[in-house]
């Protein structure tokens, strides 16, 4: 087992990265002596849930299966998990145990924050993406219509307890979408993690244990040092957003459905990729480098067709976005990304004809 530490002063906490941990008692040592809420989902509560009933050994807890899906990730779906702790007469000294993906993970935290004005949770996540990324510095919430995550808060977890033997279920498309993500620590700041990624590709994608776990540790590395630097995204955390405001404008623009997190990143990276390289900021090797990759892991490089005045509203439709500026994480080599508001928009106009749906 792995063990790397998120710091931040007194909500610092653990991340356990290894085979076989659901089992083994962590999420029971975590719940500080109080009572457990399992929020999980109908797809990963038959393959795991009787296994993190192991890790549960002795305590009192009780389970909330939720639909599974993208398009579930919303406040009607939370008010199922408020009923439950509510129902199940929760106090203050109860925890949230999040055992699923991104959209559990999500979820779950933000009814731990806003549940009796807050109280812990664990994060249990059982997906490629949630263990290099979502379940790992406390970004919680639901998406809006009209905006990806637009209702949330920060909350951190009390633990995150990845097992990486979960990963073996997971369907080819869903583990290429994890590796989206892993793909943007390379390229926001980790440039020898970037020519590791290129050199284990297909290590990666035929699930080989020692690939999965230094990929999981190396990207929850840089994730906690970011997220250690910028808790609320005051600054620099927000390079975590490479290729999410046109990332996200698709998932919106699809309705939650079709596209996948990881995949609408993966076309967002290449996106923003190309509009660094039209900027002069990017050379082209780099960039030529950047969408190999991403289709080496099997994942889209272009949007879907979106009329070119949406894709422009939706992009607007960003918590970047301050005094009324768009602002993108934009590339300027491989380990170095900006987040700005300084570029000249021709560029991104550019990039969005490329692909763009007539008006
Ligand atoms: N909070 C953050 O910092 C952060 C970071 C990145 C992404 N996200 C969010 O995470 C979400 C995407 O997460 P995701 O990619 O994990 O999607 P997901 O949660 O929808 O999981 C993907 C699919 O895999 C299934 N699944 C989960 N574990 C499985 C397993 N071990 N075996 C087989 N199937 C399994 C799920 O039921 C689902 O069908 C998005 O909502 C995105 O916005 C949040
Ligand atoms: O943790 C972060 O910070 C991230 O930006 C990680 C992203 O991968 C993740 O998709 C996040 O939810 C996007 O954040 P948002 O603030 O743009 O909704
Ligand atoms: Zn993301």
């Amino acid at each position: 087992m792995r063990t790397l530490q998120v710091a931040l002063g007194e909500r610092s906490y653990p991340i356990y990265i290894g085979p076989g941990l659901l089992g083994r008692g962590l999420i029971g040592e975590h719940l500080a002596g109080g009572r457990a809420l399992l929020v999980t989902n109908e797809t990963v509560a038959p393959l795991y849930q009787a296994r993190a009933a192991a890790g549960l050994a002795g305590c009192d807890w009780r389970a909330v299966v939720l639909p599974d899906g993208e398009a579930y990730k919303t406040l009607e779906t939370c008010q199922r998990v408020y009923d439950a702790l509510i129902e199940g007469q929760f106090d203050r000294t109860a925890t949230v145990v999040a055992l699923g993906g991104g959209v559990v993970g999500d979820l779950a935290g933000f009814c731990a924050a806003t549940y009796q004005r807050g109280v812990g949770y664990l994060q249990v996540p059982t997906t490629l993406l949630a263990q290099v990324d979502s379940a790992v510095g406390g970004k919680t919430g639901v998406n809006h219509p009209q905006g990806k995550n637009m209702i949330g808060a920060f909350h951190q977890p009390r633990a995150v307890i990845a097992d990486t033997d979960t990963l073996a279920t997971l369907p080819e498309r869903e583990l290429s979408a994890g590796l989206a993500e892993v793909v943007k620590y390379g390229l926001i700041r980790d440039a020898a993690f970037f020519d590791w990624l290129e050199a284990h590709a297909e290590a990666l994608l035929r699930r080989d244990p020692a690939a999965l776990t230094h990929a999981v540790a190396e990207s929850c590395r840089n994730k906690a040092e970011v997220v250690a630097a910028d808790e609320r995204e005051a600054g620099s955390r927000a390079l975590l957003n490479l290729g999410h405001t046109f990332g996200h404008a698709i998932e919106t623009h699809t309705g939650y459905s079709g596209w996948l997190h990881g995949e609408a990143v993966a076309a967002g990276i290449a996106m923003a990729a190309r509009m660094s390289t039209a900027l002069g900021w990017l050379d082209e090797r780099d960039r030529a480098r950047t969408e190999a990759l991403l289709q080496r892991l099997r994942l889209p490089t272009a949007p879907p067709p979106i009329p070119l005045a949406r894709y422009r509203a939706l992009m607007r439709v960003d918590k970047k976005v301050q005094g009324g500026r768009l602002r993108l994480v934009l590339l300027r080599g491989i380990g170095e990304a900006v987040v700005t508001a300084e570029f000249d928009e021709a560029a991104l106009e550019r990039t969005l004809r490329e692909h763009a749906a007539a008006d």
